[in-house]
């Protein structure tokens, strides 16, 4: 065991703290399994280029220690369950998961689906058809240097991955592709506020050119940077307004980040509305137990297997039980700030433009049947999930 402790996040000491308190709080039925497997998780990247991880470190898994209730030989599996967005919603939030002793997740996101072998998938099929191995093998050859795919998994936890690009523009190629090799997989969205989703997208991007810059790299290469903003922040978000605006003027098409049902609808297509769980990335910052209920029982998990309390220093959702345990404080930095008191004129315009892809994502995920004075109340609840849509959806009833 000693030998754990030099790969890891956690102290020794720390640990042995933590052993008694995780073993009290795992079902009856897994206790002496997760016992048996109990370890703090391995750092397999001390450093990250993205800071959003464990301090920098990418750990195997995301939970910092192993909870597992599987005893079983472990192999290569493709997912069962499949995240495909959305980004700035809160996927990281899907890191917990891998603290539940049923299930297993990557710390990283790794891609087994590409627009080039989604499309070879599809063509294959049917056509001769090969293993189902011999299709793994070709994803492995065709997604290059990711060494992380195809993790062993055990056949009894469900193996999570959150691919946020999933949603993307190769999402019909992707959903068939998926269909074709695990017909049975099960796609989680996470979809928020869209006003607090560019807020959060820009002082990210913010964020990467600020470290970048004072990492010594010169305009030009931040210029070249995809991942970065190569305007002042203020300026950025000027001109996303006057983006919308412009939309708007010439006929209301999306500015981005509200185009939910239209991201939905290959998985839907593919898998059933049953398959495929919306979840409100608000409430599982406001009401992270009601949330992560209806994501447990979607994975055919107990609602009572996980609990979260508010950390009121990070002011945000941190793990109780069965292990407590926060994400790094990377995340959670932009929703601290009031976008619409911030920038009062812009995001009345913003709202303007998400409207109708708004009332688009409340139909098509059945939230409401119409949008009418029902649906108006029900979303008036601050309680209810995807009340932060009523403010969208009932400009004019
Ligand atoms: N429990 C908890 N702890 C910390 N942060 C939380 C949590 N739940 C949701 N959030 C919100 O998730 C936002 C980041 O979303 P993503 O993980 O999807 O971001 S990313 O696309 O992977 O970069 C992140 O956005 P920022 O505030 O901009 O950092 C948070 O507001």
């Amino acid at each position: 065991m000693d030998a754990y402790f030099a790969h890891s996040m956690i102290e020794k000491e720390d640990f042995e703290k933590m052993e008694q308190y995780i073993l009290d709080h795992v079902p009856a039925e897994d206790f002496a399994a997760v016992r048996k497997n109990l370890k703090p998780t391995s750092i397999i990247l001390e450093e990250a280029t993205d800071k959003a991880y464990h301090e920098g470190a990418v750990l195997e898994h995301g939970c910092p220690v192993e909870i597992r209730k599987s005893l079983e030989p472990l192999e290569k599996r493709l997912p069962d369950v499949v995240g495909i967005g959305f980004a700035k919603c809160g996927t990281g939030t899907l890191q917990f998961l891998d603290c539940h002793p049923s299930v297993t997740m990557r710390s990283t996101e790794p891609k087994f689906y590409n627009s080039k072998n989604a499309f070879d998938i599809i063509q294959f099929d049917g056509e001769g058809t090969p293993e189902k191995y011999d299709y793994l093998k070709k994803i492995e050859i065709t997604a290059g240097k990711d060494k992380q795919k195809f993790l062993k998994f055990s056949k009894t936890v469900l193996t999570v991955n959150p691919k946020k690009q999933y949603a993307g523009s190769a999402a019909l190629d992707v959903a068939k592709a998926m269909k074709i090799l695990n017909p049975k997989t099960k796609i989680i969205g996470i979809a928020c506020d869209p006003i607090k989703r560019v807020y959060s997208q820009f002082a990210m991007k913010n964020r990467r050119t600020e470290f970048k810059t004072s990492d010594g790299m010169d305009e030009e290469a931040i210029h070249k940077c995809r991942a970065c903003l190569n305007k002042d922040l203020n300026e950025t978000i000027k001109d996303f307004t006057e983006n919308a605006q412009r939309l708007l003027d010439n006929g209301g098409n999306s500015p981005g980040f509200d185009e939910y049902a239209r991201a939905l609808e290959p998985f839907v297509e593919q898998f059933g509305d049953e398959n495929v769980l919306l979840l409100d990335g608000e409430n599982l910052i406001t009401q992270p137990n009601q949330e992560w209920a209806r994501l447990l029982e979607f994975l055919g998990l107990n609602k009572e297997s996980m609990k979260f309390y508010i950390d009121e220093e990070k002011g945000f959702p941190c793990l109780e039980k069965p292990v407590k345990y926060c994400l790094n404080g990377a995340k959670g930095t932009s929703r601290k700030i009031d976008v619409r008191q911030e920038y009062p004129e812009d995001t009345a315009i913003w709202r303007k433009s998400f409207s109708p892809k708004i009332k688009e994502m409340i139909l098509f995920k059945k939230i409401c049947n119409k949008i009418d004075e029902k649906c108006c109340q029900k979303l008036r609840d601050e309680k209810s999930s995807f009340s932060w849509a009523h403010e969208y959806a009932c400009l004019d009833v």
